[in-house]
C-alpha cells in the first residue's frame, strides 16, 4: 500500500517519451499552427494539462488515486502499471544521467553539478559518501560520548558547555541530513532512476529509517532544565542514527579495493564499542558499591579512571591475564556478562578473519592445487624433465600474470556489461591493433572483444608452424613474438603489442589454408586468440575490416615472394650449377602443384631473371632430367658443323661452384 501511495503522487509529474513530444507543445502554440483545439473527452484533458505542466504551470492529478488503488487491489498486470508510470513521469534516467551524477572530476565541479542536478544526490556519489562519513562521525561521537559522560566524571559545571556545544554541532547534522539529504538521494524504481525532488521526498519519507530518524532527534535533552546538564543519558534517541553507520559501512565495502578490511574494521569497531560500554559499566558498578570498596571495584584516585577500567574490560572479554574476584552477587553477574559477551565477539572476529584469509588466498590455493595434480600426473606418465620444467614455468609466469580466470568471472555477468567490463580491460592492447585503428568502428572491437581468447606462451614456444593448418589468428597483448624465414630462421619480423598475424592462412590467401611462416613467442607473451570462425562471422558484418585485413595479408605474401626470389637469386650467383640443378630436381616433379599455389610462377621468374647461359643451362638440365637418361646411340645426332668461328661464340662462364 505504501509503494503506491507513492507511485500515485508520481501520476501527477510530466510525461515522458512520446506522451511527452506530442504535449510538450503549448497550447497557444498549436493553435497559432493551425492545429484543431483540444478535443473534447479524457485523453485530450490529459493532453492539455500535461503540456500546461511542460510550459510550467503545476498540473493537477491526471488520474484519480481511487483508480489506482483499485488498480492495485485487482493487481493489475503489471505492463500496465509500468505504461501509467511511462506516460505520465519523467522519472526515468539514463544511463549517461547516472554516470553524470557519479562523475569523479573535481571537487568544485562535482559541486556544480550536483547543483544542475536539481540538488539530488546520487547514493553513491563522493558527495554522498563525505556526508555519511560526517553523519556517522556525529553518531560516533554520541555512541561514545553519552556512556563516557553519564558513568565517569568527566562532565563537570565548569565544562559542561564545551560538551553541550559538541552535541549541538551534532544535533545541526543530524537536522540537515533529516530536512537537506536524505529526501534528495535519488532511488531506483523498476530499473529506472527516480531523480525528481518530490518523488525523492516522498520515498524517504515512507521508509522506516525515516521514522528511525525523527525519533534520534527527540529533543529529550530539553529536558536537562528539570534534571541538570549531567543527565546525558537523556540523549540516547540519537544512537537511533545507527542506520546511516550501516549505510556508510555498505558504500565503503562497494566501493574500496578491498571490501574485507572494511568488515573487519566493522566487527573490530563493535568489539571495541562492547569493551568501552563494559569499561562504563565497570566505572559505574564500582561507584555505586564504593570506590575501592573491595578488592574486585575500581580503586580510583591513581591514573587515567577511564584507561584504568579500559584495560579491566578487555581483560574480562578477552579472557587474558588474572581478573580480580568478584565478591558480591552483583559482580558475579556483571562478569558473567562480560565473559560471555568477550567470547560471542570473538568468536565472530575469527570467523570473519578466517573468511577474510580464505577468501583472499583462495585463488592462489587453486593455482597451487592445480599445480600440484599437473606435475603428479606428468611425473606418473615419467614425461622428460625438460617438458616437466617448462609446464611450471609456464604455471609460474600465468599465476604472475594471468592469475583469475577472466573468462569465468565476466561469465556472471550480462553481455553489455561483460563487453564494457572486457573493453575496459584490453582498450589500451585493442587501440594499438592496426586494422581498429584503420577502421574506427567501435561496434566491431565490441562484436570482437568477447571472443578474444587470452594464451600465455613460454620464450622459444612456436605458436604457429609453416605449413600448418590455420585455425587461429593472434593479437599480441604482450611480449614479443618473432616471424622467421621459412628457409634459413632468419627473423623476417618481430611483433609487439597490437600486432596481428596469422591472418594469411585464415583467409586463405596462399591458395590454401596453410601457414605462411613460423612464429616464435620472444620472451614470454601473452596473446589474443580469435579462432577462424569467429573472425568470419565477425567480418561478413564488416567488409572494410575484411579488405584492410586482405590488403596487410597480400602485402606481407608479396613482401615474402620477393624475398625469396631475391635469396635464390642470391643462392644462384653463389654457385649457379649447384643451385640450378638443385632448383630443376625440387621443381619439377612438382610443376602441377606450383601452378596452383604459385611457387611455379617465382621459379619461372627466377629462372627468367638469370643471366642468360644460367637460363640455358637450366633448360639443359631440366631436358635430361625429363628424358632420365641418355638416348640411346642410333638416335643421337651428329653435332653439325659450326658455321661462327668458335671465339664469337657466347662461352659458358666458369665459376667455382661450377667446379
Ligand atoms: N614477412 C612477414 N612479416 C610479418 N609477418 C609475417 C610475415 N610473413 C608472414 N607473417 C605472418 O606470420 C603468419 C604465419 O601464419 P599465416 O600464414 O596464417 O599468417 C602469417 C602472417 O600473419
Amino acid at each position: 500500500m505504501g509503494r503506491w501511495k507513492w507511485f500515485s503522487t508520481r501520476l501527477s509529474t510530466r510525461p515522458r517519451g512520446k506522451a511527452r513530444d506530442e504535449s510538450c507543445v503549448p497550447r497557444e502554440a498549436r493553435r497559432q499552427a493551425g492545429q484543431p483545439p483540444a478535443q473534447a473527452g479524457q485523453a485530450a484533458r490529459q493532453r492539455d494539462t500535461l503540456s500546461d505542466y511542460c510550459i510550467g504551470r503545476p498540473a493537477p492529478p491526471l488520474l484519480d488515486m481511487d483508480v489506482l488503488v483499485d488498480m492495485a487491489i485487482r493487481n493489475e498486470p503489471r505492463e500496465r502499471e509500468r505504461d501509467e508510470l511511462e506516460r505520465h513521469v519523467d522519472t526515468v534516467d539514463t544511463f549517461s544521467d547516472e554516470l553524470e551524477l557519479l562523475e569523479p572530476s573535481g571537487l568544485a565541479s562535482r559541486f556544480v553539478q550536483s547543483l544542475r542536478n536539481g540538488g539530488v544526490l546520487h547514493p553513491q556519489s563522493y558527495w554522498h559518501l563525505a556526508w555519511l562519513l560526517l553523519v556517522s562521525a556525529c553518531f560516533v561521537y554520541n555512541c561514545v560520548a553519552i556512556p563516557l559522560r553519564s558513568t565517569f566524571p568527566y562532565q563537570t559545571p565548569d565544562n559542561w558547555l564545551r560538551w553541550f556545544l559538541c552535541d549541538l554541532a551534532c544535533d545541526a547534522v543530524y537536522l540537515l541530513d533529516l530536512v537537506l539529504v536524505k529526501p534528495h538521494v535519488i532511488f531506483v524504481y523498476d530499473g529506472f532512476w527516480v531523480r525528481e525532488k518530490h518523488l525523492t521526498r516522498k520515498h524517504y519519507f515512507a521508509k522506516w529509517q525515516f521514522k528511525m530518524d525523527i525519533m534520534s532527534l527527540v529533543p529529550l535533552d530539553a529536558l536537562y532544565v528539570t534534571y541538570g546538564t549531567h543527565q546525558v543519558l537523556l540523549r540516547l534517541p540519537r544512537l537511533l542514527r545507527i542506520q546511516t553507520f550501516w549505510e556508510l559501512f555498505d558504500h565503503l565495502d562497494s566501493l574500496l579495493m578491498s571490501p574485507y578490511l572494511v568488515r573487519v574494521a566493522r566487527t573490530l569497531s563493535y568489539m571495541m564499542y562492547l569493551v568501552h560500554l563494559n569499561a562504563c559499566g565497570y566505572y559505574a558498578f564500582s561507584a555505586r558499591e564504593g570506590l575501592g570498596a573491595n578488592s574486585w571495584t575500581f580503586k580510583g584516585g591513581e591514573g587515567n579512571a577511564y584507561i584504568r577500567c579500559f584495560y579491566f574490560a578487555t581483560k574480562t572479554a578477552t579472557s587474558v591475564g588474572k581478573n580480580p574476584r568478584p565478591e558480591t552477587e552483583g559482580e558475579y553477574l556483571f562478569m558473567t556478562c562480560s565473559w560471555l559477551m568477550g567470547v560471542f565477539v570473538f568468536a565472530l572476529l575469527i570467523g570473519q578473519i578466517r573468511d577474510i584469509v580464505a577468501t583472499a588466498s583462495r585463488t592462489r590455493t587453486e593455482h597451487r592445487k592445480r599445480l600440484d595434480e599437473t606435475l603428479e600426473h606428468m611425473r606418473s606418465l615419467s614425461l622428460p624433465d625438460h617438458v616437466q620444467r617448462r609446464v611450471q614455468s609456464w604455471f609460474t609466469f600465468a599465476d604472475q600474470h594471468q592469475p583469475f580466470d577472466e573468462a569465468r568471472i565476466l561469465n556472471s555477468l550480462p553481455q553489455k556489461l561483460k563487453t564494457d567490463v572486457a573493453l575496459d580491460v584490453h582498450g589500451t592492447t585493442l587501440a594499438k591493433v592496426h586494422l581498429f585503428q584503420k577502421i574506427a568502428d567501435q561496434a566491431l572491437i565490441r562484436d570482437l572483444v568477447l571472443k578474444l581468447r587470452s594464451c600465455l606462451y613460454l620464450p622459444g614456444d612456436y605458436i604457429c608452424r609453416k605449413n600448418e593448418v590455420g585455425k587461429e589468428m593472434y593479437i599480441v597483448k604482450t611480449g614479443q613474438v618473432e616471424v622467421l624465414a621459412p628457409n634459413n630462421g632468419e627473423v623476417l619480423a618481430t611483433l609487439s603489442e597490437g600486432c596481428v598475424f596469422g591472418e594469411i592462412s585464415l583467409l586463405a590467401l596462399a591458395g590454401g589454408n596453410r601457414r605462411t611462416a613460423d612464429v616464435r613467442s620472444k620472451g614470454f607473451s601473452n596473446l589474443f586468440v580469435l579462432s577462424k570462425n569467429d573472425l568470419h562471422e565477425t567480418l561478413v558484418y564488416y567488409p572494410d575490416a575484411q579488405k584492410i585485413l586482405k590488403q596487410k595479408a597480400e602485402a606481407l605474401m608479396k613482401e615474402n615472394a620477393e624475398r625469396e626470389r631475391r635469396e635464390s637469386r642470391l643462392l644462384l650467383r653463389r654457385s649457379p650449377t649447384t643451385s640450378l640443378e638443385e632448383t630443376t630436381t625440387c621443381s619439377e616433379p612438382d610443376t602441377d602443384a606450383a601452378a596452383t599455389d604459385g611457387d611455379g610462377g617465382e621459379l619461372q621468374e627466377s629462372i627468367a631473371s638469370l643471366p642468360r647461359h644460367h637460363h640455358h643451362n637450366h633448360v639443359k638440365i631440366s631436358r635430361r632430367s625429363r628424358r632420365g637418361r641418355r638416348p640411346p646411340p642410333w638416335r643421337r645426332r651428329r653435332p653439325r658443323l659450326r658455321t661462327r668461328p668458335p671465339s664469337r661464340r657466347p662461352r659458358p662462364r666458369r665459376t667455382p661452384g661450377s667446379g
